[in-house]
């Protein structure tokens, strides 16, 4: 992490950190006082997403479905899958939680991120002790992308969309297997919204 000097704050993204087991103790070493956002979605759209993803990288990986069964019959679910594990979002935070308390953190919802980006972000901002200086006046709906876009970003006169992979069309997966794993994530939802006090309305 680059020196921070007073009045800066340093920001670092890695999505892979929330699920990385040593995460928290490495970065509770380096300061306990870092604040902590966590973006979150449905972790049933959040696997076909991170499938989506794989996918375009690679068109020859199995069906989405191949993957997310250990036995497509029984209907068991293979948690080994990253894109199955990631989204068990109580267990991660678990593992947080060891190390942080939940005032650190601010769980973000993807959805609302999408539907109201001023709203998410005027809660970042107020988390993160700014003046809400980020508001709705930045922001409009680009219906060819089909999500929120800039209207001028810092330093740009053009408005800006997130970039070609962010917003990708999903395919299209069994009614039934979307049903299944939302069984699944069930529980992990209930125990997630328990924890962090927030409901996410996945379910
Ligand atoms: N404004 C705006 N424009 C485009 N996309 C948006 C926006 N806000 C949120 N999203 C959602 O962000 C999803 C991609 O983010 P990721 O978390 O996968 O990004 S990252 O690659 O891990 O950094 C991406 O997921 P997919 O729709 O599955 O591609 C989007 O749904």
């Amino acid at each position: 992490m680059p020196r921070t000097l007073e009045g800066q704050i340093t920001m670092e993204k890695t999505p892979s950190y929330f699920v990385t087991k040593e995460a928290p103790r490495r970065i509770y070493n380096m300061s306990r006082d870092t604040k902590l956002i966590v973006v979150v979605r449905n972790p049933v759209t959040r696997a076909i997403s991170d499938y989506t993803q794989t996918l375009s990288k690679n068109p020859s990986i199995p069906s989405f479905q191949a993957l997310a069964f250990k036995n497509l019959s029984t209907g068991l679910i293979d948690t080994s899958w990253s894109a199955v594990r990631i989204g068990i979002y109580a267990k991660h935070l678990d593992n947080w939680l060891q190390y942080f308390p939940l005032s650190k953190f601010l769980f973000v919802s993807g959805e609302r991120l999408v539907s109201d980006p001023a709203g998410e972000m005027g809660r970042v901002q107020d988390f993160l002790g700014l003046k809400r200086v980020v508001t709705d006046k930045h922001f409009y709906f680009n219906e060819t992308k089909g999500f929120p876009c800039l209207k001028k970003p810092e330093g740009g006169s053009k408005p800006r969309c997130l970039g070609k992979s962010k917003g990708r069309p999903h395919p299209k997966i069994d009614m039934q297997v979307v049903q299944r794993l939302r069984e699944f994530y069930r529980p992990f939802n209930m125990k997630f919204y328990q924890m962090t006090g927030q409901d996410f309305g996945w379910d």
